[in-house]
């Protein structure tokens, strides 16, 4: 089984000629560099990340607090500061107007691709809605800019497109405080899909929401994704938001991606045990059994353990997942995991539960 295993060593052994991707992530690696009671550390954070997403998909990442998804997607984006550094790796985007690799680019040109080209919906909507101004000014700060549109073009630019994502364009006069915490977090949206971006960035932007109101803004990313056929790389702990909503799933736990493929076949097959048991603890209708708790505690990545950092929480760790990191290997088709365990059988991974 193992001889007929292919260890992928870089993202772009899994493209395939009808599938060009719009992201390219190799070997990434951002560390926090920190003191820690006067002593100097590195919080790995982004620790050897590979992956690409396609052009028209919704690639859902999800993963227990602190496990790096913030810090991943914030040097994706190139937005990071210290004490967060690439320390290797690269982030390229094919973009239709040529590639892009992120860190080469200088300030300049990383803010004219900003909003036109990449674009990113924040957690909290008050974050880039300011208190105490009006909407519209946010789609003048932001947008304007970006737009050959101006003066009165550009009011009827962002009117047009509120009322294609079936928002009333009168919110451009309202104060953030008028609106509901749904609405604001439409009108983010709007305001970052104004200038029709092709990659979009999504950091929880359901989290802080109710079940009803958060099926609202999923259903909007998704017309927005299939009418504009933007990419988006979606991001939340919320494996129930993932099931509904993306195309391909990544897992990462503890500064490292863990599992990836089509979010169908993450569900139905997880050949990751942290992502079984993720899958295995969402609520089911009928299903009266207890849930068990996964036992410890993520590691700290300013010191984590050798070989599998799930090992210490593993129910199926054998002695080489104490000593050797796995590689993320191709099991089944675009599935893949990183995992000694599941790589040798990985049935056994489907005991997790
Ligand atoms: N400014 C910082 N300085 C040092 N370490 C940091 C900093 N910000 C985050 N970290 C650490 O980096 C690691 C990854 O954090 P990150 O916020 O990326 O995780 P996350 O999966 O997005 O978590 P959450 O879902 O809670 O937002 C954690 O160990 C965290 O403590």
């Amino acid at each position: 089984m193992i001889a007929e295993l292919r260890a992928i060593s870089s993202p772009n052994e899994l493209s395939t000629p009808q599938t060009v991707p719009l992201l390219t992530v190799d070997r990434l690696k951002a560390y926090y560099k920190v003191k820690l009671f006067g002593v100097d550390r590195e919080v790995r954070a982004v620790d050897d990340i590979s992956l690409m997403i396609n052009r028209n998909e919704i690639y859902g990442l999800a993963g227990e607090s602190s496990s790096g998804k913030s810090s991943l997607i914030k040097t994706i984006a190139g937005a990071i500061r210290p004490p967060l550094r690439v320390v290797e790796g690269s982030v390229r985007f094919a973009f239709s107007d040529g590639e892009r690799d992120i860190y080469k680019l200088s300030p300049q040109e990383l803010s004219a691709i900003r909003w036109s080209r990449l674009s990113y919906i924040m957690q909290g909507s008050m974050s880039v809605l300011n208190p105490v101004r009006r909407i519209r000014h946010a789609f003048e700060d932001f947008a304007l800019p970006h737009v050959s549109a101006k003066g009165a073009d550009f009011t009827r630019l962002v009117e047009r497109h509120l009322s294609r994502l079936h928002l009333d364009p009168a919110v451009l006069q309202a104060y953030p405080h008028e609106l509901s915490g749904g609405m604001r977090q439409r009108v983010t949206i709007a305001l970052a899909t104004v200038c029709n971006p092709e990659f979009i960035i999504a950091d929880e932007p359901t989290t802080a929401l109710d079940v009803i109101v958060q099926k609202g803004v999923l259903s909007m990313i998704r017309e927005i994704q299939q009418e504009f056929g933007s990419s988006v790389l979606f991001v939340t702990h919320d494996m129930a938001v993932h099931a509904n909503l993306t195309d391909r799933l990544g897992i990462m736990y503890a500064g490292r991606l863990v599992e990836e493929g089509r979010t169908r076949d993450v569900f139905k097959k997880p050949l990751h045990p942290y992502t079984a048991h993720l899958i295995s603890s969402l609520p089911r209708i009928g299903d009266e059994a207890p849930k068990k708790a996964l036992e410890g505690s993520p590691p700290s990545l300013a010191d984590p353990p050798p070989g599998c950092r799930f090992h210490p929480r593993c129910p199926l760790a054998i002695e080489v997942c104490r000593r050797e990191a796995p590689p993320m290997v191709e099991i089944l088709p675009g599935h893949r995991t990183a995992c000694h365990v599941a790589q040798a059988d990985p049935a056994r991974v489907r005991t997790v539960a």
